[in-house]
């Protein structure tokens, strides 16, 4: 792995370095870039509701200003963080924004105390909210997910979300739920999903996905029976496609991707690709 982003824990009491500025699931931006001097935005009053040291690009110290509300400062716009992963460039940058926006949402959404309202307070020597009323903690929020490629020899299970841009189909994903396996949370998401059964599950590889706080737990499954039935508002339509015949696919950058190039690759004996990060 690349180590132009090492995620740190840094004190914001630390003087200069960098900052991201965040608000929700936006970054600021210029034609630098999106990392600012940290002196110069602290300058611009900026409604920060927190500020985390986040880690190190290129050896240069980050940290992030998270804001209430997207704000206009001269000279700068703000763009989604979906858009800077669609842009295909670099991946460090993307990997420390997607690290960014989940920080910054999580420490913006637990400013206060769940248990009793009191106002929560960052601790110092590990990333986490606390309370000083009752004493709960909170740490950053992860929310597994399984993604799934179901597959039928040369065919593919691939389906649409109402979400998705016109005529790009995708694998089966869906968040585990409290007391179940991965294993069982599979099988729950694609009868939900599309109505059919699987066998020879096989667990391929993981992916952090910042859209909002997932990760995503890759797999292969063999169809075992069932007619397609897909899921009434979930899912606008789903089938069998031959992986010679494949309609518009999801994002490089995704592990849904990967499932279904390392499945098309395998099958036409070609080098694998590689697990995006
Ligand atoms: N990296 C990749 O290749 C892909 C990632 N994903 C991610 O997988 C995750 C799950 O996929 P979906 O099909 O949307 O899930 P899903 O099939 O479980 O349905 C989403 C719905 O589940 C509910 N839900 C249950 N638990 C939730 C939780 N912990 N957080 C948020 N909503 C919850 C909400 O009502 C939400 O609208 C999403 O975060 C999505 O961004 C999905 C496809 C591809
Ligand atoms: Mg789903
Ligand atoms: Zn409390």
């Amino acid at each position: 792995m690349s180590l132009r982003w090492q995620p740190e824990l840094l004190d914001p009491a630390m003087p200069g370095g960098w900052a991201l500025v965040h608000s929700q699931q936006q970054f600021l931006f210029d034609d630098n870039g999106v990392l600012f001097p940290r002196d110069w935005l602290r300058r611009l009053d900026l409604g920060v509701v927190s500020e985390q040291g986040l880690g190190y690009f290129d050896g240069e110290p980050v940290f992030l200003f998270e804001l209430a509300q997207p704000e206009d400062v001269p000279g700068a716009r703000w763009q989604c963080l979906r858009q800077f992963m669609l842009q295909d460039g670099d991946r460090d940058l993307f990997r420390m924004l997607g690290f960014a926006a989940q920080i910054g949402t999580w420490a913006h959404q637990h400013r206060f105390c769940g248990s009793c309202g009191s106002p929560m307070q960052q601790r110092t020597g590990e990333r986490a909210m606390h309370c000083p009323a009752c004493g709960l903690h909170q740490y950053p929020r992860l929310s597994p997910s399984m993604i799934v490629l179901v597959t039928r020899g040369d065919e593919l299970l691939l389906a649409r979300s109402p979400r998705f841009a016109p005529g790009v189909y995708s694998t089966l994903a869906g968040f585990v739920e409290p007391g179940e396996s991965l294993e069982q949370c599979v099988e729950r998401e694609v009868r939900e999903e599309v109505g059919v059964s699987i066998r020879d599950l096989r667990y391929i590889g993981s992916q952090g996905w910042p859209f909002p706080h997932s990760l995503m737990l890759g797999f292969h499954a063999q169809y075992d029976g069932g007619e397609i039935v897909p899921q009434p508002e979930e899912i606008e339509d789903a089938r069998w496609f031959s992986i010679h015949a494949l309609p518009g696919l999801p994002a490089r950058q995704s592990i849904a991707r990967y499932l279904i190039d390392l499945y098309v690759a395998s099958r036409l004996g070609l080098e694998p690709p590689a697990l995006p990060r």
